[in-house]
């Protein structure tokens, strides 16, 4: 099979190789679509690679029928409709380290571009002037610096900083005194930050709590003076509010890498003298173009392979060693689901999923999903996945629990589903076998040994002599194989069941007339 591969914005030659050279790809590189030729041809595509340029819409995800994964090579998904992507099982990567390097030197460049009026004296002397005045700027020693957002870039900026002997200030809501202390910086409220610091830089993502973050009321707690950087996203700074501020002498410079649109329309605030800037280079070196290129092309050629994505942005991310413990329960999980997907009648309401023995010591929380995702997928198909497949059992009103417990029946590991509907519940269980691979073993009240692979009857009947000889004669009679057969019951003469596993699928003029057998209650196919 082939993966066409869409690589939308200019990346790294040197990065995409190890897309180039896996066997099993076509990529195309068309760097200049509009949005409407990118909705006319994304279907033709199972992966989209892209940087900060191409607006990864819900239409976008809508028309990508295909479509399995977006790459992104950078940090910020602030152009990928991540909600939309989840909801059509589309998994979107990140490069998140490859560029923070680069992020973190062109905020120090800009900072001390800043401080010292180097493009605009640059641009002056181009022109032939040769003006000392107008350029006095002011020293970093022992002024106070204020980061806003002390993740990966904002920490190396405050290393880089404190090496221009800057107080550095921080704010993050994760961010506790202990860590500052270790890092040799300080922790501070945002309005600390905002109140007390010279030089401001922003280093947060671009959500609904960060729009604007920087403000008309923020402006206001700010020293008179004070100088902005804004080299994370647009927007984060409110580009009137930082006019305002800016003719109003309330704040001396700024110096801006993004902004709230790009490319920008409008250079109202670009035009003052105050403002320099540059179009959003913070990652355009050499080094971090070739690195977040790789660490995309790795995680996309995993996916569309099947495998497991190191920086996925619309799923949780699990270490690659817990990964690596929980992949051999991925086979059971999804089969337990179809399995009870299938043995159930009425509409799902809760869907409970017990761990127990060695699961308790994991993050299961893979394995829930998968188990989720086998269950829909009988009714929604196979456009679910694991991306999607907690988002739909929402939109389905189904509850999801996951609890770990201690009694694992003398299992090694014990994986149990149990569904609830209005009038009941029901639960099956399956184990993995040390080198035997998996095992149902468990329906409902009766234990079984059964393979979870290939064409299963579940039979319920009257535990009466001769029951299970009916239903093997009738099979025979339609020369259906039966490969294996188990049976468990409550008590002598009570409810029982058979699991079969047939070698063919069973046509339904059969099943009507299994259904018919004496003593024979209820029956299902499940094929596994
Ligand atoms: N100019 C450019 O070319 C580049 C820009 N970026 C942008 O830089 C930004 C930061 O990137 P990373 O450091 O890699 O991200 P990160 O996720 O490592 O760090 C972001 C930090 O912001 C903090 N944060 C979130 N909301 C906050 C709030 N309301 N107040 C204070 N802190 C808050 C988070 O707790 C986190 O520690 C992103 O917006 C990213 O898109 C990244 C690379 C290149
Ligand atoms: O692709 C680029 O150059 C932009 C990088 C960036 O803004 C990011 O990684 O968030």
């Amino acid at each position: 099979m082939t993966f066409n591969i869409l690589i939308s914005d200019p990346l790294s030659e040197e990065g995409i190789k190890p897309l180039r050279d896996a066997e099993n790809v076509s990529i195309t590189v068309e760097t200049k679509l509009t949005p409407e030729e990118l909705l006319d041809c994304i279907d033709q595509y199972d992966a989209l690679l892209v940087r900060s340029q191409t607006q990864v819409t819900k239409e976008v995800l809508e028309k990508g029928t295909r479509l399995k994964v977006v790459g992104r090579a950078g940090v910020g998904v602030d152009n990928i409709d991540l909600d939309a992507a989840t909801e059509h099982g589309v998994i979107v990567v990140n490069a998140p380290d490859g560029n923070t390097n680069s992020a973190a030197e062109h905020t120090i460049a800009m900072l001390m571009s800043l401080a010292r009026n180097i493009p605009q004296a640059h641009y002056a002397i181009k022109q032939h002037r040769w003006d000392r005045k107008s350029y006095v700027g002011v020293e970093l020693k022992g002024k106070t610096f204020g980061i806003i957002g002390l993740g990966r870039i904002g920490a190396e900026v405050a290393y880089r900083a404190k090496g221009q002997r800057l107080n550095v200030i921080a704010f993050d809501p994760y961010l506790t005194e202990e860590k500052a202390e270790k890092m040799g910086i300080q922790y501070a409220t945002l309005d600390e930050v905002l109140e007390k610091a010279d030089f401001i830089t922003v280093h947060t993502p671009l959500l609904k709590q960060t729009k604007h973050l920087i403000n008309k009321e923020a402006f206001a707690k700010m020293k008179t003076g004070v100088q902005i950087i804004n080299c994370a996203r647009g927007g984060i700074i409110d580009e009137e509010a930082l006019y305002d501020a800016i003719v109003q002498k309330k704040v001396a410079g700024a110096a801006l890498d993004v902004f709230e649109e790009e490319p920008i329309k409008n250079f109202k605030l670009i035009e003052l003298p105050e403002v320099i800037a540059t179009p959003h280079l913070g990652a355009s070196t050499v080094e971090a173009q070739e690195n977040v290129a790789i660490d995309v092309s790795h995680d996309v050629i995993n996916i569309l392979n099947g495998g497991v994505a190191k920086n996925p942005v619309n799923l949780p991310s699990l270490p690659a060693e817990v990964m690596k413990r929980i992949e051999p329960y991925f086979n059971l999980s999804e089969k337990l689901g179809t399995f009870i997907a299938h043995t159930t009648k009425e509409v799902i309401e809760e869907v409970s999923i017990f761990y127990s023995g060695d699961l308790t010591k994991l993050d299961v929380s893979p394995l829930t999903r998968n188990t989720v995702k086998g269950l829909l997928k009988r009714y929604l198909g196979d456009h679910v996945n694991d991306v999607n497949a907690t988002y739909f059992a929402n939109k389905k009103g189904i509850t999801i629990n996951e609890q770990k417990t201690t009694s694992s029946k003398g299992f090694t590991n014990l994986l149990t589903v149990e569904v609830k509907t209005k009038s009941g519940s029901s639960r099956v269980s399956g184990t993995l076998l040390n080198g035997l691979g998996t095992r149902i073993v468990k329906v409902d009240a009766y234990s079984v040994d059964v393979v979870p692979t290939g064409h299963l009857v579940l039979v319920r009947h009257k535990d009466q002599p001769g029951a299970i000889g009916r239903v093997g004669t009738l099979l025979a009679q339609f020369d259906v194989n039966i490969a294996t057969m188990q049976v468990g019951r409550s008590d002598i003469g009570g409810d029982a069941i058979m699991m079969l596993t047939v070698d063919r699928q069973i046509e339904e003029k059969v099943l009507k007339q299994l259904k018919e057998v004496h003593d024979i209650h209820d029956l299902m196919t499940i094929d596994l």
